[in-house]
């Protein structure tokens, strides 16, 4: 390519930068007009519209044919730019569990984009504490695992709160092992999140074999220690790497190569119809015979996939159990409302954790 091409390029790169910028500016303008529609609905609007973002993004994606550019990139840079509208509408505040660095803040950021205001917590519960008192609009906490199942500490949480689910988002996840020194060799102490050594067992009993595990509160906390005490090393994300200063002695060292975990969206707002949809529901078990067929029937008789089934011990009872089941539809939904009269009659608990916008997979 001559010279001249490349300045003639660069002329209609600047072209097209100037019509971006006219547009996103545009853009910004009239979400600052849906901010007034929303406030002559109602006193207290919400300005985080999951079931309007699942929309765009949806479309942004049946729009991209023949492009250059995967589905993942325009997704990522439509959402950062909702979010820099949302914020000329509203600065939210998301909570998650801190410190900064934690795959946590990574998936808050992929949801939400980078125009928020973030609140780290020291543990789960706190993250749902922090939205039920009101200091943060939002959390986001880890629900379950690919490779180790589901997030007990979460599942927990629901059975008392009062918080709907408002959103689902995947995120992948490669744990590194980090240290303040390059020699793997000089190591005795490995800090993690349980579910980190869980997801890195195999890769651990292989090739650290005799170092002491020891679980603290979030994959950020372990390398925030690591960072401060000789000898020792933490299972964390690449960002924790970055904000603390350590080496990566190993990359991908979880189990499995798709190890993902999926994270929910905690608010206090019930999320409309999108037309592809997933339910969660929190139900109990009465010990008798045949409870869990005739629970499952109420969703086959109703024609509703389901997803995930996770059973809890009750803490109510000894081996009395309790049940967390992810289907497909919207607690609008016909087949769904007559799938949960249904349990009704056969349950004595039936709640309704959230209907949320399917992740895009
Ligand atoms: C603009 C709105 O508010 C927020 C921002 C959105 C956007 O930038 O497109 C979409 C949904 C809301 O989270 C809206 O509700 O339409």
């Amino acid at each position: 390519m001559s010279k001249l091409d490349l300045a003639v390029i660069r002329t209609q790169i600047d072209e097209v930068d100037t019509q971006i910028q006219a547009l996103i500016t545009q853009r910004a303008n009239l979400a600052k007009d849906v901010a007034k529609a929303k406030y002559a609905e109602e006193s207290q609007p919400n300005f985080y519209r999951p079931e309007r973002e699942a929309e765009i993004l949806r479309q942004v994606i049946s729009r991209n044919q023949n492009s250059v550019l995967p589905n993942e990139t325009l997704t990522f840079i439509f959402q950062e730019i909702m979010s820099a509208c949302r914020a000329v509408q509203k600065n939210i505040m998301v909570a998650f569990l801190g410190p900064a660095g934690t795959y946590s803040q990574t998936a808050v950021f992929k949801h939400f984009g980078h125009a928020i205001q973030t609140v780290p917590a020291q543990t789960i519960e706190d993250v749902f504490r922090e939205v039920e008192v009101g200091n943060a609009e939002y959390g986001v906490v880890p629900i379950e695992n690919s490779t180790e199942g589901g997030v007990n500490q979460t599942l927990d949480c629901f059975v008392n709160t009062s918080l709907k689910i408002c959103g689902e988002i995947d995120l992948p996840i490669h744990h590194c092992l980090l240290a303040m020194t390059q020699d793997r060799s000089s190591i005795t102490r490995i800090y993690a999140h349980q579910q980190s050594f869980a997801q890195c067992r195999a890769w651990l009993n292989a090739n650290m074999p005799n170092v002491e595990r020891i679980a603290v509160n979030s994959n950020a906390e372990a390398a925030r220690r690591a960072s401060n005490e000789a000898g020792t090393a933490a299972i964390a994300g690449e960002t924790a790497a970055e904000i603390y200063h350590l080496h990566v002695l190993s990359a991908h060292i979880e189990d499995h190569v798709h190890n993902t975990t999926r994270f929910v969206v905690l608010g206090k707002q019930n999320t409309p119809v999108t037309g592809n949809d997933k339910t969660s529901l929190y139900l109990s078990l009465p010990n008798k015979m045949g409870s869990l067929y005739h629970l499952l029937g109420c969703f086959v008789k109703n024609t509703i996939n389901m997803s995930k089934i996770e059973s809890r011990p009750s803490r109510q009872t000894a081996w009395d159990y309790v049940l967390f089941v992810d289907i497909e539809g919207h607690i609008q939904d016909e087949p769904v409302k007559n799938a949960i009269q249904d349990l009704q009659t056969q349950t004595a608990i039936v709640k309704h954790l959230g209907s949320y916008p399917r992740v895009l997979r």
